[in-house]
């Protein structure tokens, strides 16, 4: 696999050099392309923006980098290899997240006409589409935010092949709390495979920088891009979701929407005041922030999230639950990290840890725990509620991983990959970092394993949230599955290996070092 990552690995590299170093070579491109001439005769700069996961105009220091040259334009790519079987012949996307992406990308756009930038969305592969505008506009500068994980470099690849003589290359790394430049180690190789000495070290020795400022309105230059190019469910090959009122995110995708379940999540109704004390529940939208699919793509940044908990620590109250929310993200970063310093090995049967067992790739017990089918009702009600409504608590998704890969024993990357599909908020990172965690392949020193029947009892007491989602499927009419729903191909995962995993305690017990 780091074979196929050709120029754009960045895995196991020292830490990225600050701006002015080399790393980032604003508007210093000897080489410019033919065509467009200011009026003095100099070559005039135009930058493209490609949005990937990244979808703001506020705190986006690449979209700001850009708006340093004197034309901009902006590019979003439904890329169909996103809406296709991934490797375990399973779909990567659903209609839950394609949903939320149409509507982040509709709201981006609009974002972007206030700012008089035009952005185009096209539905192709970006090695396919970013080349021929680059030419068309004569841009001598390409933006994006940095990627390191096999389909995000494979697809920066693919536009580098494509790219004519000349034309600078930006990435901008701005999806962290901590910037990986203001990190107290030499080199992603040193963080640590624990997480509380990463924190520890962070908090003490890291400052989180200022979210960025918002371009300034530009003079029009480019005639605006219309309308088109969002493309439609059966171009997708899938129909929309249908809306489940028992949902716990019931939001909708765009940056103005993050904004504004952030401004009822902090300011109107204070629930941040209680956060730790609610973040495990299961019913409803207030137990936690649901900050995680704007966070997943982009809408929404860690460091915006952290300057408003400061905010209201000062102007409200500050206490263990204000502070536990910015644990949770430096958890968020931790995963990244992590990705960073292990790259493929995030996919790996083995995990980061290379444990060799023998998992199991039974199409049988597949269908039982996605349909939710298995002996125990608290998976089952956390399975429905993914498969209706592409959302999960955090305790339901830490049970029902461990269930499938150490009750089940079977191979956790077909958890992963169909939590990839379904999920609203699916994160590379965090997805298939908290997988291995939760099947004693990753960070866990303790190789913990979840007792469902305990678990129910401790935070399903009453039974309220199984029956939300049982007797849906049970006693009521039962909402079908969404017709996207692949049948697994293949589920023999590929590349398995080894024996057993350490034995593992029967119930997590130490929160501190828990996600
Ligand atoms: C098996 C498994 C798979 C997961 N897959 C994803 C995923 O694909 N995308 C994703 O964003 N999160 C994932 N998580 C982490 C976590 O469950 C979600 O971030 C959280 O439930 C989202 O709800 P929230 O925004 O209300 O979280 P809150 O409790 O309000 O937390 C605030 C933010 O902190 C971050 N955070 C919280 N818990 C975690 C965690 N365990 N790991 C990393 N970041 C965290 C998220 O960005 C979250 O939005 C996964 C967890 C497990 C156990």
């Amino acid at each position: 696999m780091a074979a196929q990552l050709g120029v754009c690995q960045v895995l196991q590299q020292p830490l990225p050099q600050p701006p002015g170093s080399g790393g980032y070579r604003l508007g210093s491109n000897p080489a410019r392309p033919e065509g467009w001439q200011a009026k003095n005769g100099e070559t005039m700069t135009t930058a493209l923006y490609w949005f990937r996961n990244d979808l703001r105009v506020t705190d986006n220091p690449g979209l700001l980098a850009a708006c340093s040259s004197q034309r901009v334009l902006t590019v979003f790519c439904f890329d169909p290899a996103d809406f296709r079987e991934g490797d375990y012949g399973i779909r990567r996307m659903g209609p839950y997240r394609a949903g939320f992406l149409r509507e982040s990308v509709l709201a981006l756009r609009e974002q972007l006409q206030g700012l008089n930038i035009s952005l185009h969305i096209h539905f192709g592969p970006p090695g396919d589409i970013l080349p021929g505008m680059i030419k068309k506009y004569g841009v001598t500068d390409l933006h994006l935010q940095r990627e390191w994980t096999r389909d995000e470099c494979l697809a920066l690849d693919a536009v580098r092949e494509g790219l004519p003589p000349g034309v600078t290359v930006h990435e901008h790394y701005q999806q962290f709390l901590f910037h990986p430049e203001d990190l107290p180690y030499d080199s992603f190789d040193d963080i640590p495979d624990v997480f509380t000495g990463f924190r520890k070290k962070c908090e003490k020795h890291v400052s989180v920088r200022s979210p960025e400022d918002t371009p300034a309105r530009r003079e029009a230059v480019f005639a605006p891009a219309g309308d088109g190019g969002l493309p439609g469910w059966e171009a997708l090959g899938m129909a929309p979701p249908r809306a489940d009122s028992r949902s716990a995110f019931p939001f909708r995708g765009g940056e103005p929407a993050a904004w504004d379940r952030l401004q009822e999540y902090f300011w109107e109704s204070r629930f941040l005041s209680t956060y730790k004390r609610t973040r495990n529940g299961l019913v409803g939208t207030r137990y936690s922030t649901k900050f995680s699919p704007w966070l997943a793509n982009g809408s929404l940044s860690a460091r915006q999230i952290y300057r408003e908990v400061k905010r209201y620590e000062q102007e409200v109250e500050k206490n263990r639950d204000t502070y536990w929310l910015v644990f949770e993200l430096i958890w968020r970063d931790y995963f990244k990290y992590v990705s960073l310093k292990h790259g493929p090995k995030i996919f790996a049967p083995g995990g980061i840890r290379e444990v060799e067992r023998d998992w199991g790739a039974s199409r049988e017990a597949f269908a039982r725990w996605t349909q939710g089918e298995t002996d125990s009702d608290f998976i089952n009600a956390n399975m429905q509620e993914l498969r209706l409504t592409g959302w999960m608590s955090n305790r339901g998704r830490q049970n029902t991983a461990s269930y499938w890969s150490q009750d089940m024993g079977q191979d956790w990357r077909l958890g992963a990959a169909w939590f990839q599909y379904l999920l609203l908020d699916y994160d590379v990172h965090s997805n298939w970092g908290n997988w291995m965690y939760n099947s004693a392949v990753g960070n866990d020193p303790r190789n913990r394993k979840f007792n469902p029947e305990h678990q129910a009892s401790r935070y399903d007491a009453s039974g309220k949230f199984r029956r939300l989602w049982l007797q849906g499927t049970l006693f009521d009419a039962a909402p079908e599955a969404p017709t996207a729903i692949a049948t697994p191909g293949e589920l023999s995962a590929p590349g398995g290996e080894g024996t057993q995993p350490d034995d593992a305690p029967s119930q997590p017990s130490k929160p501190e070092n828990t996600p």
